[in-house]
Parts: structure tokens; sequence; C-alpha cells
């Protein structure tokens, strides 16, 4: 499979605070990951992680602090002309964690999946209406919601538009930013098998932002862990969750709440929370709530283990690895 992105180092600290007391937030740090062509990536991990953030660099809303993006091999600069900048932003499109307050409430259903038509200049005028109805039809709505206000619609059909309307520009990427966890538990199924069959149909690559494991279990084909802003245990999904390697994934695993999901609970001793991001420890960032933490986890930071279908960051795997 192809590389739709490659991101390598990537950093962004946030200035928090005026003059004496201003402060650093290290909301990433040094990560490097790849999306594959029709692959689906999830980043999991606690609030605060850093996985909006990552979301936001990817579609340009945030400028990151250093590293590198390429897209379809193609090194992305930090600044772009303004033709680029559509180019890229027609290529990869986010779909937000609120269905409600991603729709503008005051614009119909027709004009909310008109504006890409118009701004990317994608057909004639008077094929606009007829590929609406089209991208409708694709996510499972009819022309009855054409003529409709956001309100009118349940927060499953709200995100069904947001997605139409990423879909509407032909996306290589869609960048999904919890977009099922506002909605009733029976509709993230249908939205997240909406996703996994328009992946198939469109041939587009997906990162899955979710606090979920099971969720990202049920819809990724690689998972990422995401702990400080940094990127503990990255691999094959089923790897990852029936038999996870870092501490961190396994007190993810133990905390998953639903029984349904198929995770069998594993409880691990542990401790505290997720580090202050202006102070962040030394060595491993998760040190102080590792219970199997020693010497070396508090003074020296953990380089990637490779195995077969996974990478671990933990000391533990030093010498070839006793899990
Ligand atoms: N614009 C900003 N200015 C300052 N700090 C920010 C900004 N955006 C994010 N942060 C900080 O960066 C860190 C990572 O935030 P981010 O929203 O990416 O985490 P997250 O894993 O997506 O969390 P959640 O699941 O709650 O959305 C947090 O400490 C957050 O406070």
């Amino acid at each position: 499979m192809n590389d739709i992105v490659q991101v390598e180092n990537l950093n962004k600290v946030f200035k928090i605070g005026k003059l004496s007391k201003m402060k650093t937030v290290h909301a990433i740090n040094n990560i490097s990951f790849e999306i594959k062509n029709n692959e689906i990536l999830a980043l999991v991990g606690e609030s605060g992680s850093g996985k909006t953030t990552v979301a936001r660099i990817l579609s340009r809303l945030y400028k990151r602090t250093s590293g590198s993006i390429k897209v379809f091999n193609k090194e992305i600069p930090m600044k772009m002309s303004k033709a680029d900048e559509l180019e890229y932003r027609k290529n990869v499109q986010l779909i937000f964690q609120d269905p409600f307050s991603s729709l503008n409430p005051l614009h119909s259903i027709y004009y909310i999946l008109s504006r890409p038509y118009k701004i990317h200049n994608l057909c004639p005028n008077n094929k606009i209406r007829e590929n609406i109805i089209n991208i409708l039809n694709t996510v499972g709505l009819s022309d009855e919601y054409l003529d409709k206000l956001p309100h009118e619609l349940s927060g499953g059909q709200r995100q069904r538009i947001g997605i139409a309307r990423a879909l509407s520009v032909n996306p290589k990427l869609i960048l999904a930013d919890e977009p099922t966890s506002m909605l009733d538990v029976s509709i993230r199924l249908d939205i997240m098998n909406l996703m996994m069959k328009i992946r198939d149909d469109f041939n587009v690559s997906y990162l899955f932002i979710t606090h979920d494991l099971a969720g990202a279990h049920y819809i990724a084909d690689r998972i990422a862990i995401m702990y400080a802003g940094d990127i503990l245990e990255i691999g094959n999904s089923s790897d990852i969750i029936n038999d996870p390697f870092h501490p961190y994934t396994k007190l993810l695993k133990s905390a998953a709440p639903k029984p349904e999901s198929g995770l069998k609970p594993e409880r691990i001793d542990t401790k505290g929370e997720i580090p202050d991001l202006t102070d962040l420890p030394s060595g491993c960032s998760f040190h102080p709530r590792c219970p199997f933490a020693s010497d070396l986890c508090r003074s020296s930071s953990p380089s990637f283990h490779h195995f077969e279908h996974r990478s671990v960051k933990c000391h533990l795997f030093n010498n070839g690895g006793a899990k």
C-alpha cells in the first residue's frame, strides 16, 4: 500500500500566558506515523493527549512548530500559495466532533452542501443539485432533506451531512475528530459503518480520532496510542487490542467500559494523571503512572522497539522484550 501521508518528527508547542508568566505547552512531541492508501488509522488517547492538535495540524488549521509532513510523497511547506492551499484542503477534509455546531444553523442543507462545489469549482452550476442529491444518497439521506435547516435533523443525520460535505470534494484523506462521540450509542455504529463503506467505495483513507478503544478496534486497520503528545504504541488494531504491549495501552484497555466490545478487562495498578504539558517529566512521559517504572524510565526517554505488526516505545522491551 502506498502512503497517503507521512508525518516525521512532528512537534507543536503553544505559548500560553503573558510575559514573565508565559509557559510553553508541549502538545505534540516528536511523533512520526504514516497513513496508507485506503487505510483507517485510529489515534487513541485520553483527553489532552494531543489528538485534536494532530488533526488540526494536518488540516492546516494549526501551524506545526517543526517536523515534516508529506502528502503523496510531496513535502507540505509551512506556507502555501492560495491555490495550493485550496488544492490541499480539497484532498484533506475534516469531519468535526460536534454535528450540532459544525453546520451553520441559518443555512439550508442544500446551501451547506453546495458550498464545496462552488468553492472548488467542481461542476457547472446546473449540475450542483444533481450531485448533491447523489452525495445525500451516498450517506443514506434523500432529497427531502435539501430544504431543511440543521436543527430539523437528528445528531446522526447532521453527522451524515458533515460526511457528505467532506466527501463532495472527493478527498484522499478524511480527518475525523471524534465523529461519533456526541452521538447516541445506537447511532455510532451506523456512522462508523457508513465511514467504512465510503472508504471502500471512494478509496479514501481516514485518521480516526477517538477516546474509545473499542470503537477504534471496530473501525481501524491500525491504532496509534497517544500519551502526552507522544505515540507510545502503534500497529495492527487486533494485535494492539487483543495483546497490548505498552503498560499505558494495557491501562486504556483495562479502563474500556464496554463488555460487549469483546475486550477482556485486565486491570493494572497505576496512579496519577496525564502529566502537565508545560513541565513534562524526564525520561519516559508515562513513568510517573507506570507500575513497572525503573530508574532508567525516570532518566532516559525510550525509543521504539519494532515487532512484526507493531512498534512500542518502552524500556521494558530493551532486551528483546518480556512483556
Ligand atoms: N490553541 C491552544 N492553545 C494552547 N494550548 C492548546 C491549544 N490547543 C490545544 N492545547 C493544549 O494542547 C494539549 C493537547 O490538546 P488536544 O486538544 O490536542 O488534546 P486531545 O487529545 O484532542 O483532547 P480531547 O480528547 O479532550 O479533545 C492540551 O494540553 C491542550 O490544552
